[in-house]
Protein backbone atom coordinates (compact mmCIF):
# COMPACT_ATOMS: atom_id res chain seq x y z
CA UNK A 1 0.00 0.00 0.00
CA UNK A 2 1.44 3.25 -0.74
CA UNK A 3 1.01 6.86 0.58
CA UNK A 4 -1.71 8.44 -1.45
CA UNK A 5 0.44 11.59 -1.04
CA UNK A 6 2.67 9.88 -3.18
CA UNK A 7 0.63 9.71 -5.93
CA UNK A 8 1.01 12.60 -7.75
CA UNK A 9 -1.79 12.35 -10.85
CA UNK A 10 -4.77 9.76 -11.38
CA UNK A 11 -6.60 9.34 -14.64
CA UNK A 12 -10.57 9.25 -14.46
CA UNK A 13 -12.66 7.06 -16.95
CA UNK A 14 -16.59 8.84 -16.55
CA UNK A 15 -18.74 6.55 -17.30
CA UNK A 16 -21.67 8.96 -17.10
CA UNK A 17 -22.74 8.16 -20.58
CA UNK A 18 -22.96 4.45 -20.00
CA UNK A 19 -23.45 3.28 -16.24
CA UNK A 20 -24.61 6.51 -15.59
CA UNK A 21 -26.98 6.36 -18.55
CA UNK A 22 -28.28 2.40 -16.78
CA UNK A 23 -30.23 4.50 -13.95
CA UNK A 24 -33.82 3.49 -14.08
CA UNK A 25 -35.65 6.44 -16.49
CA UNK A 26 -32.37 8.13 -18.15
CA UNK A 27 -32.04 7.88 -21.70
CA UNK A 28 -29.71 10.53 -23.51
CA UNK A 29 -30.71 11.98 -27.16
CA UNK A 30 -27.29 11.54 -29.34
CA UNK A 31 -27.30 15.63 -28.89
CA UNK A 32 -27.20 15.35 -25.01
CA UNK A 33 -24.35 12.70 -25.29
CA UNK A 34 -22.55 15.29 -27.50
CA UNK A 35 -22.98 17.91 -25.09
CA UNK A 36 -21.88 16.36 -22.41
CA UNK A 37 -19.02 14.52 -23.83
CA UNK A 38 -17.65 17.83 -25.03
CA UNK A 39 -18.36 18.75 -21.10
CA UNK A 40 -15.93 16.03 -20.02
CA UNK A 41 -13.59 16.80 -22.61
CA UNK A 42 -13.09 20.17 -21.47
CA UNK A 43 -13.02 19.14 -17.95
CA UNK A 44 -9.90 16.73 -18.73
CA UNK A 45 -11.45 13.31 -18.76
CA UNK A 46 -8.98 10.69 -19.80
CA UNK A 47 -11.79 8.40 -20.73
CA UNK A 48 -14.79 8.75 -21.67
CA UNK A 49 -17.40 5.88 -21.91
CA UNK A 50 -19.92 6.49 -24.71
CA UNK A 51 -22.13 3.67 -24.28
CA UNK A 52 -22.88 -0.09 -25.11
CA UNK A 53 -22.50 -0.75 -28.94
CA UNK A 54 -24.61 -3.95 -28.17
CA UNK A 55 -27.36 -2.28 -27.19
CA UNK A 56 -29.04 -1.24 -31.10
CA UNK A 57 -28.73 0.99 -33.81
CA UNK A 58 -29.75 4.33 -31.75
CA UNK A 59 -27.40 3.66 -29.19
CA UNK A 60 -24.69 3.30 -32.04
CA UNK A 61 -26.04 6.42 -33.57
CA UNK A 62 -25.01 8.17 -29.93
CA UNK A 63 -21.72 6.72 -29.95
CA UNK A 64 -20.44 7.13 -33.31
CA UNK A 65 -21.13 10.74 -32.90
CA UNK A 66 -19.14 10.74 -29.78
CA UNK A 67 -16.51 8.85 -31.67
CA UNK A 68 -16.37 11.29 -34.21
CA UNK A 69 -16.35 14.73 -31.67
CA UNK A 70 -12.19 14.43 -32.39
CA UNK A 71 -11.85 15.24 -28.36
CA UNK A 72 -8.56 14.84 -26.59
CA UNK A 73 -10.47 11.97 -24.30
CA UNK A 74 -10.01 8.25 -25.21
CA UNK A 75 -13.89 7.34 -26.95
CA UNK A 76 -14.73 3.66 -25.94
CA UNK A 77 -17.64 1.30 -25.68
CA UNK A 78 -18.78 -1.39 -23.41
CA UNK A 79 -18.86 -4.59 -24.55
CA UNK A 80 -19.68 -8.36 -22.99
CA UNK A 81 -17.42 -10.92 -23.97
CA UNK A 82 -18.97 -11.45 -27.35
CA UNK A 83 -16.72 -10.66 -30.41
CA UNK A 84 -20.33 -9.13 -32.03
CA UNK A 85 -19.99 -6.80 -29.61
CA UNK A 86 -16.66 -5.67 -30.41
CA UNK A 87 -17.53 -5.75 -34.03
CA UNK A 88 -20.28 -3.42 -33.16
CA UNK A 89 -18.02 -0.97 -31.27
CA UNK A 90 -15.53 -1.00 -33.90
CA UNK A 91 -18.57 0.02 -36.26
CA UNK A 92 -19.22 3.11 -33.74
CA UNK A 93 -15.57 4.14 -35.05
CA UNK A 94 -14.46 3.80 -31.25
CA UNK A 95 -10.80 4.56 -29.82
CA UNK A 96 -11.16 1.34 -27.60
CA UNK A 97 -13.51 -0.64 -25.52
CA UNK A 98 -14.11 -1.99 -21.92
CA UNK A 99 -14.35 -5.45 -22.34
CA UNK A 100 -16.59 -6.52 -19.54
CA UNK A 101 -16.24 -10.61 -18.79
CA UNK A 102 -17.82 -12.27 -15.92
CA UNK A 103 -15.61 -12.80 -12.79
CA UNK A 104 -17.62 -14.71 -9.95
CA UNK A 105 -18.49 -17.60 -9.72
CA UNK A 106 -22.49 -16.64 -10.43
CA UNK A 107 -21.72 -14.22 -13.23
CA UNK A 108 -19.48 -17.44 -15.33
CA UNK A 109 -21.65 -20.07 -14.40
CA UNK A 110 -25.37 -19.20 -13.81
CA UNK A 111 -25.23 -15.69 -15.44
CA UNK A 112 -23.55 -16.25 -18.90
CA UNK A 113 -23.54 -20.08 -18.68
CA UNK A 114 -19.99 -21.17 -19.35
CA UNK A 115 -17.00 -22.62 -17.51
CA UNK A 116 -13.92 -20.86 -15.81
CA UNK A 117 -11.77 -22.36 -18.01
CA UNK A 118 -13.74 -21.87 -20.85
CA UNK A 119 -13.92 -17.76 -19.36
CA UNK A 120 -10.21 -17.15 -19.58
CA UNK A 121 -10.27 -18.85 -23.23
CA UNK A 122 -12.41 -16.62 -24.67
CA UNK A 123 -11.37 -13.82 -23.31
CA UNK A 124 -7.96 -14.05 -24.37
CA UNK A 125 -8.94 -14.39 -27.79
CA UNK A 126 -11.35 -11.15 -27.52
CA UNK A 127 -8.44 -9.13 -26.43
CA UNK A 128 -6.36 -10.25 -28.90
CA UNK A 129 -9.29 -9.91 -31.96
CA UNK A 130 -9.40 -5.88 -30.58
CA UNK A 131 -5.82 -5.55 -30.03
CA UNK A 132 -5.56 -6.72 -33.88
CA UNK A 133 -7.95 -4.18 -34.57
CA UNK A 134 -6.46 -0.90 -33.02
CA UNK A 135 -8.35 -1.05 -30.16
CA UNK A 136 -7.14 0.42 -26.70
CA UNK A 137 -8.26 -2.32 -24.25
CA UNK A 138 -9.75 -2.48 -20.73
CA UNK A 139 -10.90 -6.08 -19.42
CA UNK A 140 -13.12 -5.61 -16.40
CA UNK A 141 -13.80 -8.75 -14.71
CA UNK A 142 -17.34 -8.32 -13.75
CA UNK A 143 -18.58 -8.75 -10.04
CA UNK A 144 -14.52 -8.75 -9.33
CA UNK A 145 -15.51 -7.82 -5.19
CA UNK A 146 -17.54 -11.53 -4.56
CA UNK A 147 -14.68 -13.37 -7.29
CA UNK A 148 -12.50 -15.95 -6.13
CA UNK A 149 -9.63 -13.77 -6.05
CA UNK A 150 -7.04 -16.74 -7.28
CA UNK A 151 -9.55 -16.72 -10.21
CA UNK A 152 -9.64 -13.39 -10.98
CA UNK A 153 -5.76 -12.96 -10.75
CA UNK A 154 -5.34 -15.57 -13.09
CA UNK A 155 -8.44 -14.15 -15.37
CA UNK A 156 -7.62 -10.50 -15.54
CA UNK A 157 -3.64 -12.31 -15.59
CA UNK A 158 -4.47 -14.01 -18.74
CA UNK A 159 -6.02 -10.63 -20.43
CA UNK A 160 -2.90 -8.76 -19.33
CA UNK A 161 -0.44 -11.07 -21.24
CA UNK A 162 -2.66 -11.43 -24.14
CA UNK A 163 -2.55 -7.34 -24.86
CA UNK A 164 -5.00 -5.60 -22.75
CA UNK A 165 -3.67 -2.30 -22.01
CA UNK A 166 -5.56 -2.63 -18.41
CA UNK A 167 -7.30 -4.68 -16.14
CA UNK A 168 -10.02 -3.22 -13.99
CA UNK A 169 -11.33 -3.86 -10.26
CA UNK A 170 -14.97 -4.24 -10.35
CA UNK A 171 -17.26 -3.95 -7.56
CA UNK A 172 -20.37 -4.09 -10.05
CA UNK A 173 -22.80 -4.77 -6.78
CA UNK A 174 -20.73 -2.18 -4.33
CA UNK A 175 -20.34 -5.61 -1.98
CA UNK A 176 -16.99 -4.58 -1.00
CA UNK A 177 -15.66 -3.13 2.23
CA UNK A 178 -12.08 -1.07 1.76
CA UNK A 179 -10.09 -4.31 3.02
CA UNK A 180 -11.73 -6.25 0.74
CA UNK A 181 -10.48 -3.21 -1.96
CA UNK A 182 -7.40 -3.33 -0.53
CA UNK A 183 -6.89 -6.79 -0.78
CA UNK A 184 -8.31 -7.45 -4.26
CA UNK A 185 -6.62 -4.40 -5.97
CA UNK A 186 -3.10 -4.58 -4.37
CA UNK A 187 -3.21 -8.18 -6.11
CA UNK A 188 -3.92 -7.18 -9.45
CA UNK A 189 -2.10 -3.85 -9.17
CA UNK A 190 1.03 -6.71 -9.35
CA UNK A 191 -0.10 -7.93 -13.05
CA UNK A 192 -0.48 -4.68 -14.62
CA UNK A 193 -2.18 -1.12 -15.00
CA UNK A 194 -5.10 -1.05 -13.08
CA UNK A 195 -8.55 0.76 -12.95
CA UNK A 196 -10.87 0.53 -10.49
CA UNK A 197 -14.56 0.85 -10.69
CA UNK A 198 -17.04 1.44 -7.31
CA UNK A 199 -20.71 1.55 -6.55
CA UNK A 200 -22.40 3.19 -3.62
CA UNK A 201 -24.23 0.29 -2.41
CA UNK A 202 -23.09 0.68 1.10
CA UNK A 203 -22.16 4.55 0.64
CA UNK A 204 -18.41 3.39 0.72
CA UNK A 205 -17.60 4.48 -3.29
CA UNK A 206 -15.45 7.19 -2.04
CA UNK A 207 -13.29 5.15 0.19
CA UNK A 208 -13.18 2.32 -2.15
CA UNK A 209 -11.78 4.10 -4.72
CA UNK A 210 -9.18 6.10 -2.92
CA UNK A 211 -8.16 2.80 -0.61
CA UNK A 212 -7.98 1.67 -4.39
CA UNK A 213 -5.69 4.09 -5.53
CA UNK A 214 -3.56 3.67 -2.35
CA UNK A 215 -3.20 -0.17 -3.61
CA UNK A 216 -1.56 0.53 -6.81
CA UNK A 217 -4.38 1.79 -9.15
CA UNK A 218 -4.05 4.51 -11.09
CA UNK A 219 -7.28 5.47 -13.47
CA UNK A 220 -10.88 5.45 -11.52
CA UNK A 221 -14.35 4.66 -12.84
CA UNK A 222 -16.80 6.85 -12.06
CA UNK A 223 -19.75 9.30 -13.00
CA UNK A 224 -20.46 12.97 -12.40
CA UNK A 225 -22.72 12.74 -9.49
CA UNK A 226 -22.61 9.62 -9.29
CA UNK A 227 -25.26 8.40 -11.13
CA UNK A 228 -25.74 4.72 -12.11
CA UNK A 229 -27.33 1.40 -11.74
CA UNK A 230 -29.07 1.31 -7.88
CA UNK A 231 -27.09 3.40 -5.76
CA UNK A 232 -24.94 4.65 -7.97
CA UNK A 233 -21.29 4.75 -9.07
CA UNK A 234 -18.91 6.73 -7.39
CA UNK A 235 -19.18 10.29 -8.07
CA UNK A 236 -16.00 12.21 -10.08
CA UNK A 237 -16.29 14.92 -8.62
CA UNK A 238 -15.63 13.60 -5.06
CA UNK A 239 -13.14 11.91 -5.62
CA UNK A 240 -11.12 14.76 -7.33
CA UNK A 241 -12.06 16.90 -4.59
CA UNK A 242 -10.92 14.80 -1.56
CA UNK A 243 -7.07 13.34 -3.74
CA UNK A 244 -7.05 17.32 -4.18
CA UNK A 245 -7.83 18.64 -0.72
CA UNK A 246 -6.50 15.66 1.32
CA UNK A 247 -3.59 14.30 -0.72
CA UNK A 248 -2.47 17.27 -3.18
CA UNK A 249 -3.43 14.39 -6.10
CA UNK A 250 -4.36 15.64 -9.57
CA UNK A 251 -7.07 14.43 -11.52
CA UNK A 252 -9.92 16.49 -13.76
CA UNK A 253 -10.23 19.74 -13.54
CA UNK A 254 -12.27 20.89 -10.73
CA UNK A 255 -12.96 24.17 -12.29
CA UNK A 256 -15.33 22.77 -14.55
CA UNK A 257 -17.20 20.23 -12.38
CA UNK A 258 -20.26 22.03 -11.34
CA UNK A 259 -20.92 23.56 -14.58
CA UNK A 260 -21.17 19.83 -15.52
CA UNK A 261 -23.16 18.42 -12.82
CA UNK A 262 -25.85 20.85 -13.93
CA UNK A 263 -25.41 20.35 -17.25
CA UNK A 264 -26.03 16.58 -16.18
CA UNK A 265 -28.84 16.32 -13.86
CA UNK A 266 -30.65 18.67 -16.61
CA UNK A 267 -30.30 16.44 -19.42
CA UNK A 268 -30.55 12.97 -17.46
CA UNK A 269 -33.72 14.86 -15.44
CA UNK A 270 -31.78 13.23 -11.73
CA UNK A 271 -31.64 16.60 -9.51
CA UNK A 272 -29.01 17.38 -7.21
CA UNK A 273 -29.60 16.82 -3.38
CA UNK A 274 -28.97 20.34 -1.77
CA UNK A 275 -26.87 18.19 0.24
CA UNK A 276 -24.69 16.52 -2.50
CA UNK A 277 -20.39 17.09 -1.65
CA UNK A 278 -19.22 19.70 -4.03
CA UNK A 279 -22.03 20.33 -6.40
CA UNK A 280 -25.31 20.26 -4.09
CA UNK A 281 -26.86 23.24 -3.69
CA UNK A 282 -26.08 23.70 -0.02
CA UNK A 283 -22.52 22.64 -0.31
CA UNK A 284 -21.04 26.57 -0.21
CA UNK A 285 -24.55 27.91 1.95
CA UNK A 286 -24.59 29.05 5.35
CA UNK A 287 -27.52 29.93 6.95
CA UNK A 288 -26.94 29.83 10.95
CA UNK A 289 -25.80 32.52 12.59
CA UNK A 290 -22.93 31.32 14.37
CA UNK A 291 -21.45 29.92 11.05
CA UNK A 292 -22.82 32.67 9.05
CA UNK A 293 -20.35 35.39 11.61
CA UNK A 294 -17.66 32.85 11.18
CA UNK A 295 -17.84 33.28 7.52
CA UNK A 296 -17.86 36.61 7.57
CA UNK A 297 -14.88 36.89 9.80
CA UNK A 298 -12.57 34.13 7.61
CA UNK A 299 -14.10 33.10 4.43
CA UNK A 300 -12.37 29.28 5.69
CA UNK A 301 -14.18 29.59 9.58
CA UNK A 302 -17.10 26.50 8.02
CA UNK A 303 -15.64 25.38 4.76
CA UNK A 304 -12.80 22.76 3.63
CA UNK A 305 -11.96 24.37 0.40
CA UNK A 306 -13.19 27.63 -1.04
CA UNK A 307 -15.97 27.32 -3.77
CA UNK A 308 -14.25 28.79 -6.32
CA UNK A 309 -11.98 25.71 -6.59
CA UNK A 310 -14.81 23.54 -7.59
CA UNK A 311 -16.51 26.49 -9.87
CA UNK A 312 -18.81 27.74 -7.32
CA UNK A 313 -19.40 30.75 -5.31
CA UNK A 314 -20.13 31.17 -1.36
CA UNK A 315 -24.22 32.00 -0.66
CA UNK A 316 -25.17 33.01 3.25
CA UNK A 317 -29.02 32.54 3.66
CA UNK A 318 -31.25 34.07 5.84
CA UNK A 319 -33.86 31.48 7.88
CA UNK A 320 -34.99 30.61 11.28
CA UNK A 321 -31.15 30.28 12.50
CA UNK A 322 -29.84 33.78 11.23
CA UNK A 323 -28.22 36.16 13.81
CA UNK A 324 -27.32 39.90 13.68
CA UNK A 325 -24.21 39.40 11.48
CA UNK A 326 -25.65 37.49 8.51
CA UNK A 327 -28.55 40.07 8.82
CA UNK A 328 -26.71 42.94 8.92
CA UNK A 329 -24.34 41.60 5.59
CA UNK A 330 -27.54 41.07 3.32
CA UNK A 331 -28.82 44.61 4.12
CA UNK A 332 -25.38 45.83 3.30
CA UNK A 333 -25.68 44.05 0.09
CA UNK A 334 -28.89 45.96 -1.15
CA UNK A 335 -26.97 48.96 0.24
CA UNK A 336 -29.99 49.17 2.76
CA UNK A 337 -28.47 51.07 5.81
CA UNK A 338 -29.96 50.44 9.23
CA UNK A 339 -29.42 51.42 13.08
CA UNK A 340 -28.70 48.94 15.82
CA UNK A 341 -32.26 49.10 16.98
CA UNK A 342 -33.75 48.64 13.53
CA UNK A 343 -31.75 45.41 13.17
CA UNK A 344 -32.74 43.56 16.22
CA UNK A 345 -36.35 44.28 14.78
CA UNK A 346 -35.58 42.64 11.16
CA UNK A 347 -33.65 39.92 12.89
CA UNK A 348 -36.52 38.70 14.96
CA UNK A 349 -38.72 39.50 11.97
CA UNK A 350 -36.70 36.82 9.70
CA UNK A 351 -36.35 34.40 12.32
CA UNK A 352 -40.66 34.34 12.72
CA UNK A 353 -40.92 33.97 8.94
CA UNK A 354 -38.38 31.00 9.45
CA UNK A 355 -40.44 29.61 12.13
CA UNK A 356 -42.81 28.81 9.74
CA UNK A 357 -40.67 26.85 7.62
CA UNK A 358 -40.43 29.61 5.25
CA UNK A 359 -36.95 29.84 3.34
CA UNK A 360 -36.06 34.15 3.57
CA UNK A 361 -35.28 35.71 0.33
CA UNK A 362 -33.88 38.95 -0.76
CA UNK A 363 -37.62 40.25 -1.38
CA UNK A 364 -38.89 39.04 2.24
CA UNK A 365 -35.78 40.57 3.88
CA UNK A 366 -36.12 44.23 1.93
CA UNK A 367 -39.88 44.35 2.69
CA UNK A 368 -39.04 43.51 6.29
CA UNK A 369 -36.52 46.45 6.24
CA UNK A 370 -38.81 48.77 4.16
CA UNK A 371 -41.38 48.38 7.18
CA UNK A 372 -39.12 48.39 10.05
CA UNK A 373 -37.55 51.86 8.96
CA UNK A 374 -40.41 53.35 7.57
CA UNK A 375 -38.93 53.75 4.48
CA UNK A 376 -41.84 52.10 2.55
CA UNK A 377 -42.40 52.65 -1.40
CA UNK A 378 -44.34 52.57 -3.79
CA UNK A 379 -44.09 49.58 -6.47
CA UNK A 380 -42.79 50.34 -9.86
CA UNK A 381 -43.61 46.89 -12.03
CA UNK A 382 -46.79 45.32 -10.99
CA UNK A 383 -48.90 42.42 -12.60
CA UNK A 384 -52.18 43.31 -13.63
CA UNK A 385 -53.09 40.56 -15.79
CA UNK A 386 -52.06 37.14 -17.29
CA UNK A 387 -53.98 34.64 -19.49
CA UNK A 388 -51.90 31.45 -20.35
CA UNK A 389 -53.12 28.98 -22.89
CA UNK A 390 -52.14 25.10 -23.55
CA UNK A 391 -53.55 22.44 -25.25
CA UNK A 392 -52.48 20.68 -28.54
CA UNK A 393 -51.42 23.66 -30.09
CA UNK A 394 -48.23 26.28 -29.21
CA UNK A 395 -48.77 27.15 -25.45
CA UNK A 396 -49.52 30.68 -25.62
CA UNK A 397 -49.53 33.44 -23.32
CA UNK A 398 -50.71 37.01 -22.47
CA UNK A 399 -49.39 39.30 -19.60
CA UNK A 400 -50.72 43.14 -18.98
CA UNK A 401 -48.24 45.09 -16.48
CA UNK A 402 -48.27 48.47 -14.67
CA UNK A 403 -44.67 49.81 -15.19
CA UNK A 404 -44.36 53.22 -13.69
CA UNK A 405 -47.42 54.10 -14.07
CA UNK A 406 -47.26 52.61 -17.80
CA UNK A 407 -49.81 49.76 -18.48
CA UNK A 408 -47.82 47.73 -20.76
CA UNK A 409 -49.13 44.22 -22.58
CA UNK A 410 -47.62 41.60 -24.38
CA UNK A 411 -48.38 37.97 -25.60
CA UNK A 412 -45.30 35.32 -26.33
CA UNK A 413 -45.29 31.60 -27.26
CA UNK A 414 -43.32 29.08 -25.15
CA UNK A 415 -42.63 25.26 -24.35
CA UNK A 416 -45.53 25.46 -21.80
CA UNK A 417 -47.76 28.03 -20.35
CA UNK A 418 -44.74 28.92 -18.02
CA UNK A 419 -42.37 29.08 -20.48
CA UNK A 420 -44.76 31.58 -22.94
CA UNK A 421 -45.95 33.39 -19.52
CA UNK A 422 -42.29 34.49 -18.47
CA UNK A 423 -41.18 34.96 -22.06
CA UNK A 424 -44.32 37.33 -22.31
CA UNK A 425 -42.99 38.95 -19.10
CA UNK A 426 -39.60 39.17 -20.40
CA UNK A 427 -40.32 41.20 -23.41
CA UNK A 428 -42.74 43.38 -21.32
CA UNK A 429 -39.96 44.48 -18.98
CA UNK A 430 -37.15 44.26 -21.50
CA UNK A 431 -38.16 47.51 -23.54
CA UNK A 432 -36.58 49.87 -20.44
CA UNK A 433 -34.85 47.89 -18.12
CA UNK A 434 -32.90 44.97 -19.11
CA UNK A 435 -32.10 41.75 -16.22
CA UNK A 436 -31.28 38.25 -16.92
CA UNK A 437 -32.93 35.72 -15.02
CA UNK A 438 -30.54 33.38 -13.64
CA UNK A 439 -32.07 30.66 -11.77
CA UNK A 440 -35.42 29.23 -11.22
CA UNK A 441 -37.03 26.44 -9.56
CA UNK A 442 -39.95 25.09 -8.36
CA UNK A 443 -41.03 23.06 -5.18
CA UNK A 444 -44.63 21.60 -4.43
CA UNK A 445 -45.62 22.50 -0.59
CA UNK A 446 -48.36 20.00 -0.36
CA UNK A 447 -49.11 17.16 -2.47
CA UNK A 448 -52.32 16.50 -4.67
CA UNK A 449 -53.06 18.29 -8.32
CA UNK A 450 -54.32 21.02 -6.90
CA UNK A 451 -50.85 21.65 -4.63
CA UNK A 452 -49.23 24.78 -3.70
CA UNK A 453 -46.39 25.48 -5.40
CA UNK A 454 -43.61 28.21 -4.56
CA UNK A 455 -41.54 29.58 -7.16
CA UNK A 456 -38.21 30.69 -6.70
CA UNK A 457 -36.38 32.60 -9.00
CA UNK A 458 -32.94 34.63 -9.04
CA UNK A 459 -32.79 37.89 -11.45
CA UNK A 460 -29.50 40.03 -12.41
CA UNK A 461 -29.80 43.54 -12.93
CA UNK A 462 -25.67 44.38 -14.31
CA UNK A 463 -24.32 43.64 -10.56
CA UNK A 464 -27.45 43.78 -8.83
CA UNK A 465 -29.26 40.04 -8.01
CA UNK A 466 -31.84 39.26 -6.29
CA UNK A 467 -33.89 36.20 -5.15
CA UNK A 468 -37.56 36.43 -4.82
CA UNK A 469 -40.08 33.41 -3.94
CA UNK A 470 -44.16 33.67 -4.66
CA UNK A 471 -46.48 31.08 -3.35
CA UNK A 472 -49.85 30.06 -5.88
CA UNK A 473 -51.72 27.22 -6.73
CA UNK A 474 -51.20 28.12 -10.47
CA UNK A 475 -47.66 27.61 -11.44
CA UNK A 476 -47.40 29.86 -14.10
CA UNK A 477 -49.27 32.66 -11.86
CA UNK A 478 -46.50 31.85 -9.11
CA UNK A 479 -43.38 32.25 -11.59
CA UNK A 480 -44.76 35.35 -13.53
CA UNK A 481 -45.80 37.31 -10.10
CA UNK A 482 -42.12 36.08 -8.52
CA UNK A 483 -40.20 37.59 -11.91
CA UNK A 484 -42.29 40.78 -11.97
CA UNK A 485 -41.67 41.19 -7.84
CA UNK A 486 -37.94 40.48 -8.80
CA UNK A 487 -38.06 43.23 -11.41
CA UNK A 488 -39.81 45.95 -9.00
CA UNK A 489 -36.71 45.26 -6.33
CA UNK A 490 -34.41 45.41 -8.92
CA UNK A 491 -35.09 48.76 -10.20
CA UNK A 492 -36.41 49.89 -6.87
CA UNK A 493 -33.32 52.25 -6.74
CA UNK A 494 -33.39 53.51 -10.35
CA UNK A 495 -33.67 57.31 -10.62
CA UNK A 496 -34.47 57.15 -14.49
CA UNK A 497 -37.87 55.96 -15.14
CA UNK A 498 -38.88 53.06 -16.91
CA UNK A 499 -41.46 54.56 -18.85
CA UNK A 500 -39.72 54.55 -22.71
CA UNK A 501 -40.22 58.20 -24.57
CA UNK A 502 -40.85 56.17 -27.90
C1 LIG B 1 -22.43 -4.27 -14.79
C2 LIG B 1 -23.07 -3.65 -15.92
O1 LIG B 1 -23.28 -2.48 -15.91
S1 LIG B 1 -23.53 -4.59 -17.20
C3 LIG B 1 -24.03 -3.48 -18.45
C4 LIG B 1 -25.48 -3.40 -18.56
N1 LIG B 1 -25.76 -2.82 -19.82
C5 LIG B 1 -26.67 -3.28 -20.62
O2 LIG B 1 -27.41 -4.20 -20.31
C6 LIG B 1 -26.74 -2.61 -21.96
C7 LIG B 1 -28.13 -2.63 -22.54
N2 LIG B 1 -28.54 -3.99 -22.78
C8 LIG B 1 -29.26 -4.38 -23.87
O3 LIG B 1 -29.63 -3.58 -24.73
C9 LIG B 1 -29.58 -5.83 -24.01
O4 LIG B 1 -29.52 -6.44 -22.74
C10 LIG B 1 -28.58 -6.53 -24.99
C11 LIG B 1 -28.82 -6.00 -26.41
C12 LIG B 1 -27.14 -6.28 -24.59
C13 LIG B 1 -28.80 -8.04 -24.98
O5 LIG B 1 -30.15 -8.29 -25.19
P1 LIG B 1 -30.70 -9.80 -25.28
O6 LIG B 1 -29.95 -10.54 -26.33
O7 LIG B 1 -32.18 -9.70 -25.40
O8 LIG B 1 -30.25 -10.49 -23.91
P2 LIG B 1 -30.76 -10.21 -22.44
O9 LIG B 1 -30.68 -8.77 -22.14
O10 LIG B 1 -32.06 -10.87 -22.18
O11 LIG B 1 -29.65 -10.98 -21.58
C14 LIG B 1 -28.32 -10.58 -21.55
C15 LIG B 1 -27.43 -11.55 -22.27
O12 LIG B 1 -26.06 -11.09 -22.19
C16 LIG B 1 -25.23 -12.13 -21.65
N3 LIG B 1 -24.15 -11.53 -20.91
C17 LIG B 1 -24.26 -10.76 -19.80
N4 LIG B 1 -23.05 -10.37 -19.42
C18 LIG B 1 -22.17 -10.89 -20.27
C19 LIG B 1 -20.77 -10.83 -20.38
N5 LIG B 1 -20.05 -10.12 -19.49
N6 LIG B 1 -20.15 -11.48 -21.39
C20 LIG B 1 -20.91 -12.19 -22.28
N7 LIG B 1 -22.23 -12.28 -22.22
C21 LIG B 1 -22.86 -11.63 -21.23
C22 LIG B 1 -26.18 -12.92 -20.77
O13 LIG B 1 -25.67 -14.19 -20.52
C23 LIG B 1 -27.44 -12.94 -21.64
O14 LIG B 1 -27.23 -13.87 -22.67
P3 LIG B 1 -28.27 -15.11 -22.87
O15 LIG B 1 -29.53 -14.47 -23.33
O16 LIG B 1 -27.60 -15.93 -23.92
O17 LIG B 1 -28.39 -15.78 -21.56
Amino acid sequence: MRALSDVGEVQFLDTTLRDGEQAPGVSLTPDDKADIARSLDAARIDVIEAGSACTGPGERETISRVAGLDLDSTVTSFCRGIQNDIDLALDCGVDGINLVVPASDKHVEQKVGTSKTENVDNTVELVEYAVDHGLWVEVIGEDGSRADLDYLEELLGAATEAGADRICWADTVGHATPDRALECVSRLSDLGPVSTHTHDDLGLAVTNALVSIAAGADLVHGTINGIGERAGNVALEEVAIALDHGYGVESMDLTEVYDLAQLIANRTGIPLAPNKAVVGENAFTHESGIHTDGTLKDDSMYEPYPPEKVGRERRLALGKHAGRAGVEAALDEHDVEVTEDQLSEIVSRVKEIGDRGKRVTDADLLTIADEVTGDARDRRVELLGLTAVSGSDTPTASVRLSVDGEERKEAAVGSGPVDAAMNAAEVALSHTADATLEDYHVDAITGGTDALVTVEIEMSRGDDHVVVSASDSDITRASVRAMVDAMDRLVADDEETLVADD
